[in-house]
């Protein structure tokens, strides 16, 4: 499947300030695309840009196909479902009556109110009072309303901010299954590199306004070097004996790190240490976390 968003150039500048700069957005066709920055780094900007809710400056926006002009934005954003910063409800309303005030709105017939309900298990809870609901639940009528309708686009923007643990775990897992069960292509925006680790089968970084990383997060996984964490009857010997030896090495939270993954390179160190007496008790090939990455692309420490 071709992708669903395609965006070009795409800029927003607040007076002299430059919040989100030259965007090209490629999300594929039923993927959870994370989108991933720390605060402030332009991800809700451009959110609301994919929107119509903020007007670019500069760039062009392709979604399902068409170009996003003001004439078609309308029925284009008709088959698009958001949860953008948290969502306002009728307190005094129950859950259901909120989703038939959305219906109304977005001119979706109320027998789809079951059916969203029943996707992010909230049935029982449709007849309660929104104000007698947690954030948990208020997340997940945020989604069911943007379910309305059987968009085949979301755009979620940071949808487990502020969420318990049982409740993060819940949005997960319900995030997850839609584009296998209904065929949604998924946008999420996060500035936790865990959770799009967890969800995303596509990520794009971007850190101040510009992308720095967009591809499968599989291959965001291969950019990070790995490296051999060695550990010893006598590090500190080793550690002599492989740098006199050549082998690239370093010192690491106390272990020795080889510079190295080549399988000659590390039969060359087992060898030689061996055969200097010293005992190998572990040989571990380690990848680089998320944040490691982040840190190497963008020079800035970011939050789990
Ligand atoms: N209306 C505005 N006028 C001027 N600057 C703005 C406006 N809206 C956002 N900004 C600035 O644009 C930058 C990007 O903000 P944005 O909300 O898109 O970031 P973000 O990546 O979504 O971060 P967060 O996770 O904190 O929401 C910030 O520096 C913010 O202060």
């Amino acid at each position: 499947m071709g992708p669903v968003i395609t965006t070009n150039s795409l800029t927003k500048k607040y007076k002299d300030k430059t919040v989100v700069s030259q965007l090209d957005l490629r999300i594929p066709g039923g993927s959870i695309y994370g989108f991933l920055g720390p605060n402030g780094a332009g991800k809700s900007t451009t959110l609301k840009m994919l929107l119509g809710l903020i007007r670019p400056t500069e760039g062009k926006i392709q979604i399902l196909g068409k170009e996003v002009c003001s004439r078609n934005r309308l029925s284009i954003l008709s088959d698009t479902g958001s949860l953008i910063e948290s969502p306002a409800y009728y307190g005094h309303l129950t859950g259901k009556e909120n989703l038939q005030i959305i219906c109304t709105l977005k001119n979706v017939p109320e027998k789809d109110i079951s059916r969203v309900l029943s996707i992010v298990r909230m049935e029982e809870q449709q007849n309660k009072k929104v104000s007698q609901y947690s954030l948990g639940m208020k997340q997940r009528l945020g989604l069911a309303a943007a379910l309305l309708g059987k968009p085949k686009l979301l755009l979620l923007d940071e949808p487990t901010n502020g969420l318990d643990p049982a409740g993060i775990q819940e949005m997960r897992e319900l995030i997850c299954s839609l584009p296998e069960t209904l065929g949604i292509t998924v946008l999420i925006s996060s500035h936790l590199l865990s959770e799009i680790d967890q969800m995303a089968s596509h990520v794009g970084i971007i850190n101040q306004g510009a992308l720095i990383f967009q591809d499968s997060l599989s291959v965001l996984h291969e950019h990070s070097r790995s490296k051999m964490l060695l550990h010893t009857s006598d590090d500190q010997t080793a550690l002599q004996y492989l740098k006199h030896s050549g082998i690239s090495c370093h010192w690491q939270n106390g272990r020795i790190m080889l510079n190295t993954l080549e399988d000659n390179r590390i039969m060359q160190a087992v060898s030689l240490l061996v055969n200097s007496g010293i005992g190998i008790l572990r040989l571990e090939e380690q990848q680089m976390s998320l944040e490691e990455i982040f840190l190497h692309l963008t020079g800035k420490q970011v939050s789990l």
